[in-house]
C-alpha cells in the first residue's frame, strides 16, 4: 500500500486480504499529517474516540488518548521537535543501545533518525480486531554504519486495540551479510503521565534485583512493598515480571504494562535538581511524569545474519481499583523467567 498523502486517510481495510490472511487481516488505517516544526506524524484513531499520534522521527509515539480525549502520555511542554535532539516525551526507542551502556551516543541514535512507513511489512500475527495501526522502518545510512558497522532492518508496529489499549511490536533483523552477528540493548522508554509522582505507586518491581544508575550501576535488591516516589530514581529492575502496574491514587487510574521478549524494566524520575539542569523539560513538570521502561539491558541481545528479535509492549489504562494489590511479583517473576 503506497503510503497516504497529508492530511488523507489511507485506503480502508482490504475485505479479500482480511478474509484469506490470518497473520495479516487488513490494511492499516491511518493519516499522515504535519506535527511540530513541520514534522510528519500519522494519527491512529479508535473506536469511541481511542487515539494515538506516532512521529515518523524516531517513530516515537507521542500522544495516547482515552475515550474522554485524555492524554496518557507525558511530552514536556519544552519539548524540542528538531533533528538531531530526541522528543522529550512519549515512547522514544532506545536501540541499539540502552543509557550508556555501550560506546554510543546516549539511548543510541534510533530516536533521533527519521524512519519510513512500511507498506508491504512480512506478516504479524494480530488481534483481527485491531483496525487502526501503522508499520514503520529504520535501516542504517551510510552514516550510520560508520558508528555501528551492522547492517539491520527495524520493523516497529505501533497499533491501537478496540478497548483503547496502545501496543508497539519490534523486529529486529540482522541483514549483514559478511557473516556477523551484532549485540545490542533496548528500551521503550515510556514517559507516562501521572497526577503527582507522590500520589502514584508501582507493583510488580518488588523484591526484585535492580542496577542502581545513581549508584554506578551497582546491584541491589527491592525490598519493601509497592515502589513509592520521593527522590529522584534511575534504576534498572532485572527480570522484572511480564506485568507492572502504575496506580495514580489521585487519577483513580492504573496503567498495565504488559511485556514480552524484554527481561528488564528501568524506571526513572530525575525530580527537581536534574529537571532543572534539562533544557528540554520544566522545572515542576516531574511531579507529573514517571518513565516505566520495558528493556533488555543486562544481557544484550545476539543475533546472528538472517535471525529476526521481536519484542512487545501493551500498554492498557484502566479504573485504578482493578489493579491494586492483585500482581502477585513472585507469580510474575516465575512466568518471566519460564518456570
Ligand atoms: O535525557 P535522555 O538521554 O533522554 O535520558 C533520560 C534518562 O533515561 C533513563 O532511561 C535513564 O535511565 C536515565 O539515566 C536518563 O537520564
Amino acid at each position: 500500500m503506497a503510503a497516504p498523502p497529508p492530511s488523507s486517510p489511507s485506503p480502508p481495510a482490504a475485505a479479500a486480504a482480511a478474509a484469506t490472511q490470518q497473520t495479516q487481516p487488513q490494511t492499516p488505517f491511518y493519516e499522515l499529517v504535519k506535527g511540530n516544526s513541520g514534522l510528519e506524524k500519522v494519527l491512529l484513531r479508535g473506536t469511541r474516540g481511542f487515539s494515538a499520534e506516532v512521529y515518523l522521527y524516531g517513530a516515537q509515539v507521542t500522544s495516547w488518548k482515552n475515550d474522554h480525549a485524555e492524554e496518557l502520555l507525558f511530552v514536556s511542554s519544552k519539548a524540542i521537535f528538531k533533528p538531531p535532539k530526541a522528543i522529550r516525551g512519549g515512547i522514544p526507542i532506545c536501540f541499539p543501545q540502552f543509557g550508556t551502556h555501550g560506546n554510543l551516543e546516549q539511548h543510541g541514535f534510533a530516536r533521533n533518525r527519521l524512519w519510513t512507513i512500511d507498506d508491504n511489512p512480512p506478516p504479524l500475527p494480530v488481534n483481527p480486531a485491531i483496525k487502526s495501526f501503522v508499520d514503520l522502518i529504520l535501516r542504517p545510512s551510510d552514516e550510520d554504519l560508520k558508528i555501528w558497522p551492522h547492517s539491520f532492518e527495524f520493523r516497529l508496529r505501533v497499533a491501537l486495540g478496540p478497548n483503547g489499549d496502545l501496543s508497539l511490536t519490534s523486529r529486529i533483523r540482522n541483514t549483514n551479510t559478511d557473516g556477523r552477528s551484532f549485540s545490542y540493548t533496548f528500551a521503550y522508554h515510556t514517559y507516562f503521565s501521572v497526577s503527582d509522582i507522590s500520589e502514584v505507586r508501582v507493583e510488580g518491581l518488588e523484591t526484585m534485583d535492580y542496577l542502581d544508575n545513581l549508584k554506578g550501576k551497582e546491584r541491589f535488591t527491592e525490598q519493601g512493598d509497592a515502589i513509592v516516589f520521593e527522590s529522584e530514581i534511575d534504576k534498572v529492575y532485572l527480570a522484572a515480571p511480564s506485568k507492572i502496574a502504575i496506580i495514580d491514587h489521585e487519577k483513580k487510574r492504573t496503567f498495565v504494562l504488559t511485556k514480552e521478549g524484554l527481561p528488564d524494566a528501568v524506571v526513572w524520575n530525575p525530580w527537581d535538581k536534574k529537571a532543572k539542569a534539562m533544557q528540554d523539560f520544566g522545572d515542576g513538570e516531574y511531579k507529573h511524569m514517571l518513565c516505566v521502561e520495558p528493556a533488555a539491558v543486562e544481557k544484550p541481545i545476539t543475533l546472528k545474519p538472517g535471525e529476526e528479535w521481536k519484542g512487545r509492549l501493551a500498554l492498557s489504562a484502566v479504573p485504578s481499583s482493578y489493579c491494586s494489590g492483585q500482581l502477585d511479583p513472585l507469580k510474575e517473576h516465575l512466568i518471566a523467567l519460564n518456570i
